[in-house]
């Protein structure tokens, strides 16, 4: 009896240290995007079709971040907010966890290939080498605007969601990636600036190290004030209404608030919650522009 319990227990652990290997928290706000790209087309999409995308990219951007979790470990163990990783700490040795990776990601690209279409698979890919590959092994360790560069990967999702149900390009998809594209710097340099000294005992060079933290303060604010103005571009083009547009006047002027206290203002956990309220500020955003989308205006 004592030795089942104890074998069960050591179970829950290794599929809480799989698990954890996915990033499922990132993930599942990329998920969100990717959704909300799905719905905004002209085209109600079929079950099936969300299903199976919901599945391919979740399933890719899973094994993206397990990739990431692999070849990042011996930065992570340096560093205090990542330095617990199962792949750092060795529960999970290196080779297993890139079978798993693999897996994940294969699996993904072949949901997507079978019941999705070629385009979307293909995107998807290339998303997850952007991150995994060429933001992982080569801009993170290279440049200060690695996130900046590095942040294409991750913006992709709504675009992946549109593609997936429409089979091509639209210019109202490359907005919502363009508004995800710009959101990422405010988004991780607050986070950095909190934790700027966890990077450069890694000695990765993020812009706080690098350029200083007032420096980054001050991009942190140019950058929210973008991003106000990106958001502005759905209801500009009349791909969203006065909804959209209010609802996101006021989660921007929340932002930009975040980022002006930081710069000149800020109290010792003002960056950290800069970062929290970035995160609440993506998914409100995208969960206003799907129901502005269902509205009906008349
Ligand atoms: C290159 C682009 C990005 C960078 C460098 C970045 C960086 C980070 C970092 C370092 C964290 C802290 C993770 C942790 O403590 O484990 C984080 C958290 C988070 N990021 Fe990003 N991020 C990026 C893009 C995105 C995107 C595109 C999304 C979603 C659309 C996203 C959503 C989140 C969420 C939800 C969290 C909180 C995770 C948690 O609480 O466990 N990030 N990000
Ligand atoms: C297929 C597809 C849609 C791919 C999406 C790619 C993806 C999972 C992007 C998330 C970006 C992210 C969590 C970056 C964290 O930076 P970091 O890895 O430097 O942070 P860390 O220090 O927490 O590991």
């Amino acid at each position: 009896m004592a030795r089942s319990l104890a074998l069960s227990a050591t179970g829950v652990r290794v599929w809480r240290d799989y698990f954890a290997l996915t990033k499922p928290r990132v993930v599942a706000l990329i998920l969100l995007t990717a959704v909300v790209g799905m719905f905004l087309t002209d085209s109600l999409p079929s079950p099936l079709t969300v299903l199976a995308a919901t599945l391919g990219i979740g399933l890719m951007a899973g094994g993206a971040a397990a990739i990431n979790h692999v070849l990042d470990r011996r930065i992570d163990i340096k560093m205090a907010r990542t330095h617990h990783r199962p792949v750092a700490q060795g529960r999970v040795a290196t080779a297993p966890a890139l079978a798993f990776a693999l897996a994940l990601s294969a699996s993904g690209l072949a949901v997507l290939l079978l019941l999705v279409n070629a385009l979307t698979a293909w995107l998807t890919l290339a998303s997850l080498l952007g991150y995994a590959v060429v933001y992982t092994v080569w801009l993170k360790r290279a440049t200060p605007q690695n996130i900046v560069i590095g942040g294409l990967a991750g913006a992709m999702p709504p675009l992946l969601g549109w593609t997936a149900v429409s089979g091509e390009f639209h210019g109202h998809a490359l907005l919502l990636v363009m508004i995800i594209f710009t959101w990422t710097p405010p988004h991780f340099w607050a986070l950095a600036i909190h934790r700027r000294d966890d990077y450069a005992r890694a000695e990765i060079p993020m812009l706080p190290v690098t350029h200083g933290i007032a420096f980054t303060k001050t991009c942190v604010l140019l950058y929210t004030l973008l991003l106000s103005l990106v958001c502005l571009l759905p209801w500009v083009v009349g791909m969203s209404g006065p909804v959209y547009l209010l609802g996101s006047l006021l989660l921007n002027l929340r932002f930009v608030q975040w980022a002006w206290r930081l710069k000149f203002r800020p109290g010792p956990q003002t960056a950290l919650q800069c970062f929290r309220f970035s995160i609440s500020h993506l998914m409100w955003l995208f969960v206003l522009i799907l129901a502005d989308h269902w509205i009906d205006y008349g």
